[in-house]
């Protein structure tokens, strides 16, 4: 699978604080990658980088293969992006105004009929922008951003100020898409459960720094729960279990068991039972994501 986007040691600094401080991001083809972190953190200040309106104040940054700083015009029009609130021709209906869009990025005017489709919004079509709904508007900035069908799409917090039934939208649409035209899609959120419920893979951002990045299904082992086994003897007990194959670890006083099945700890207690053990408590230890990225974060929230 190919790097689509990848910065290495991007840092932006304002008036000597760091809004992005050496994050080094690698976004594969086909992937929805969630950007997640609190207020403030720096997401904003990276996508304004990727996009090329905002120039880093060190690192690189290569999109589809290329570096940014000397082929923008090239990577640009193969990137489609949505940053903070679109603004449109309030008087002119959302048909227009992609029709204008479209003639400066060059498209035929098939594509506006394309994406109005695409993103639901073919019954609206000849209605005044100035009626829309936030959500419609958010769809009608991903029509426009979807028109000249970019390798890559950008996102930044798409469903922020959105209903839940917007937000479900929004969410189906966009999961659609690298299936469908094979984008590669980078969506930011403060939301853990939105990126959670969206991405295949995933990078934290807290203070500036990324500090987490894998894919979800790693992310979400993260949160695996342990089992841990209170006994007379736990190390007599440890021996035991090493018959049946299970990730074991000794803690103070204790087993611990990690990621085991249901029938793995039936096995595991009947096993030390049959030994003669004294077994006095078998509990379910669980963190939370939230509490894992809050103690990562250093308490900030996502
Ligand atoms: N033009 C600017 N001048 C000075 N400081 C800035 C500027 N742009 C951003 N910052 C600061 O950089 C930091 C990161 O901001 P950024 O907007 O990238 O965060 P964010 O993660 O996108 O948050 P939000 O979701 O609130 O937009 C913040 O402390 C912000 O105040």
């Amino acid at each position: 699978m190919s790097i689509i986007v990848q910065t290495e040691q991007l840092t932006k600094t304002f008036q000597k604080q760091y809004a992005v401080d050496h994050i080094d991001m690698t976004i594969r083809e086909g992937e929805i990658y969630g950007f997640l972190g609190p207020n403030g953190a720096g997401k904003t200040t990276t996508i304004r980088m990727l996009l090329g309106l905002m120039k880093p104040s060190s690192g690189r940054i290569k999109v589809l293969g290329k570096r940014l700083n000397t082929h923008k015009l090239e990577i640009l029009r193969q990137v489609g992006s949505l940053v903070e609130n679109p603004s449109y021709y309030p008087h002119l209906t959302a048909y227009e105004n992609l029709n204008v869009i479209r003639q400066i990025v060059g498209v035929p005017p098939v594509r506006v009929t394309e994406v109005l489709e695409l993103v639901r919004l073919t019954e609206a079509a000849h209605r005044k922008v100035k009626g829309f709904s936030l959500g419609m508007k958010q769809r009608l900035g991903i029509a426009a951003a979807l028109l000249h069908q970019p390798k890559l799409l950008i996102l930044d917090e798409p469903t922020n100020g959105l209903d839940p039934s917007g937000i479900i939208e929004i969410r189906e649409l966009i999961k659609s898409l690298p299936q469908k035209y094979g984008m590669t899609v980078l969506i930011s959120s403060h939301l853990l459960s939105e990126i959670d419920q969206i991405a295949t893979s995933v990078g934290v951002v807290s203070h500036g720094k990324l500090i987490y990045q894998d894919s979800i299904t790693n992310m979400r082992k993260l949160a695996n729960s342990s089992i841990h086994i209170q006994c007379n003897d736990p190390e007599q007990a440890a021996v035991a279990l090493h018959r049946l194959e299970l990730a074991v670890e000794l803690g103070a006083n204790k087993l611990v068991l990690h990621q085991c099945s249901d029938r793995a700890v039936a096995d595991a207690v009947k096993l030390l039972v049959h030994q003669g053990m004294d077994i006095y408590r078998v509990e379910e230890h669980k963190q939370s994501l939230e509490r894992i990225f809050l103690d990562m974060t250093g308490g900030v929230s996502l």
